[in-house]
């Protein structure tokens, strides 16, 4: 890309997109063209064509997707597998149709197998079964990254793909019935803390693992990757640390300042087991994350108090 390159950066008012279009700016790239879910739905065919048409872009960034946590995607599967396949078809036919030079697309480190070798590499993809609280997205996730590979080869487009391991950041989903765990428990200390809640419900039994990574690195990630890998075969992104889920609320009990008690919700799914990323490829390619979690902890929590604590909570 260079600064005067036309980018289309899908899904840019999500937590992925929005740290995407920071990154861009920041580092001068001023021809950005967005389109925010209601003027352009982007399952509906002939509104992603009809865009491409128009606009013709030259780089394209695909971070629209539906997400949500563990029990979203546990309760809406069909919404998840049907959404995730049409937004990712259309964009990336249209990008092919439509001379697109280089395309990112947004995969997930839960298509590897629920029991596979931890760290998870790249290679263990489709070499067992999949987590059954978010199968219908991985599966749609592994459906996006196949594309991708067969576009490559058989019209020869540049479509790369990307693994991001569990995120957060600025304009995270705080609602708690859709949210990711990281937004969920800032969202209930801090309310605890204000209501003086003698206690905080955290789901399931504690003990899961999760690795997460601050937005702004992933960002700064999947600029350098379009910037600098060519090749079909998927990259991991994370930090290659994990922390349990009991570890993480009591990190995010100190930042709030909530002084209560953790009761754990053992009827909540706890989904896999662990999820620690092999970033060695990443590191090989020549990038590391900058965030450390205690840092983006803090900077997580200064954004929530900043833009969501008193307002009304929107669900996703
Ligand atoms: N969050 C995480 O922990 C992880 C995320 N990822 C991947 O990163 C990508 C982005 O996720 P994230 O930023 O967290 O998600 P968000 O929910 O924060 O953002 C999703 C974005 O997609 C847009 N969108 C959803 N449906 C449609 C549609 N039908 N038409 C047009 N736009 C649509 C939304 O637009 P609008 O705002 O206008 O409604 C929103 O901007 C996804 O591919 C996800 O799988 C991967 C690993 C972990
Ligand atoms: C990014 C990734 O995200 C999802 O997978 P997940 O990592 O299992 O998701 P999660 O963040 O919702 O939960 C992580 C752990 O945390 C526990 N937990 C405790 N208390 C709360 C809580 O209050 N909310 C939530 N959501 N979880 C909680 C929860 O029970 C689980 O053990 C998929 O969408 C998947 O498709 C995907 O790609």
């Amino acid at each position: 890309m260079d600064v005067s390159s036309k980018i289309y950066v899908a899904g840019h008012r999500g937590l992925v997109g929005s740290a995407i279009v920071r990154d861009l700016k920041k580092n001068g790239y001023h021809n950005l063209v967005f389109r925010n879910h209601c003027e352009l739905d982007l399952t509906d065919r002939s509104q992603v064509d009809a865009f491409f048409n128009l606009e013709k872009p030259e780089y394209v960034f695909l971070a629209a997707a539906k997400v949500g946590g563990i029990v979203a995607n546990n309760d809406y599967p069909a919404d998840f597998i049907r959404d995730n396949l049409m937004i990712q078809t259309n964009v990336i036919d249209a990008s092919h149709k439509n001379g697109v030079k280089k395309l990112l697309f947004l995969g997930s480190t839960c298509i590897y197998p629920k029991y596979t070798p931890q760290p998870m590499r790249e290679d263990s993809l489709l070499t067992g079964e999949l987590e059954p609280t978010n199968e219908p997205y991985a599966i749609a996730k592994i459906a996006g990254i196949k594309m991708c590979e067969y576009y490559n080869k058989q019209y020869g487009t540049e479509f790369i793909s990307i693994m991001p391991t569990n995120l957060f950041g600025p304009n995270d989903n705080f609602d708690l019935n859709s949210s990711h765990v990281l937004p969920a428990l800032i969202r209930k200390f801090h309310e605890a803390k204000v209501n003086s809640s003698p206690t905080v419900e955290v789901w399931g039994t504690g003990t899961p693992r999760r690795e997460f990574l601050y937005s702004d690195d992933l960002a700064n990630a999947a600029v350098y990757l379009m910037n600098t890998y060519s090749k079909s075969e998927l990259v991991n992104i994370g930090v290659g640390k994990d922390i349990s889920i009991k570890e993480l609320a009591e990190k995010i009990k100190n930042i709030t300042g909530y002084e209560g008690e953790i009761r754990f919700n053992t009827s909540k799914p706890d989904g896999t087991p662990r999820k620690l990323v092999d970033v060695s490829k990443l590191h090989n390619l020549g990038w590391k994350a900058q965030t450390s979690l205690d840092d983006g902890l803090k900077l997580a929590y200064e954004w929530f108090l900043e833009n969501i604590s008193n307002e009304t909570i929107t669900v996703k």
